[in-house]
């Protein structure tokens, strides 16, 4: 099962970028998505190739932001693709059956798309206002996600969706509530002081109803 607890990383620099990376594995994180916006291809690669074996050690997914070539070379678990991206169903050709596929969705019909196309799971969202992206789709508020997930069991779509966009603690019940699988945040745990609280906080709400 799709860990329900991603953690998308922050960071202008190399450094400051496997410094929250590994603090949030180190308390807890095992599905970590690399968002390193607007640098050179070369310092991707280094920082990919300093994070491919923390994901290891930590047993962590490890997915790619954005960047198909580099998740083929780097050999990463997966890439998450948004809605001006390279499309899912190329990603798919490329990068082959078994490396995870993950796509933005705004809306109902992004999601029948992306499944249409081979993704495994779906990032949707904005639930709100967020500092951490610019140039945001229209926020999607709980109603937003009330009514997609309602659309999604109406038409027997199953597909894994994660909420997104300065969700915080508190916005995990009533998110779960709607039918989601799970959430995605940067924000809230990059700046945590009480990390390891944190993370077991979200994944007690997340995991509440799971019997193992
Ligand atoms: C899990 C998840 N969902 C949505 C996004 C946003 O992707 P995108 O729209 O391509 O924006 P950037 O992250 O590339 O700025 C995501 N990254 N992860
Ligand atoms: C990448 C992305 N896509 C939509 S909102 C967002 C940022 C999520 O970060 P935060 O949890 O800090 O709002
Ligand atoms: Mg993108």
């Amino acid at each position: 099962m799709y860990s329900k607890l991603q953690y998308i990383s922050q960071g202008e620099t190399i450094e400051k970028q496997l410094y929250n990376i590994h603090q949030a594995l180190d308390a807890g994180c095992n599905w970590l998505q690399m968002r390193f916006k607007n640098q050179t291809q070369k310092d991707a690669f280094t920082l990919a190739e300093a994070v491919k074996p923390l994901c290891e050690k930590y047993t962590a997914n490890f997915i790619v932001n954005d960047d198909l070539h580099l998740t083929k070379e780097i050999d990463a678990d997966g890439i998450h693709l948004g809605l001006t991206d390279t499309k899912i169903d190329e990603a798919r050709t490329f990068l082959g059956p078994s490396k995870v596929i993950g796509g933005t969705a705004n809306t109902f019909e992004d999601i029948e798309n992306h499944v249409k196309n081979g993704c495994d799971y779906i990032g949707l969202g904005p639930f709100r206002f967020t500092n951490t992206k610019e140039k945001l789709s229209p926020i999607l508020g709980l109603s937003g996600y009330f009514d997609i997930l309602q659309k999604l069991k109406k038409n027997k779509i199953e597909i894994p969706v994660y909420a997104i966009g300065g969700i915080t603690l508190r916005d995990v019940n009533p998110l779960m509530e709607t039918g989601i699988h799970g959430i995605a945040v940067s924000g809230i745990i990059t700046e945590s002081d009480e990390k390891e609280k944190l993370i077991q906080q979200l994944n007690e709400k997340l995991y509440a109803n799971i019997i193992v």
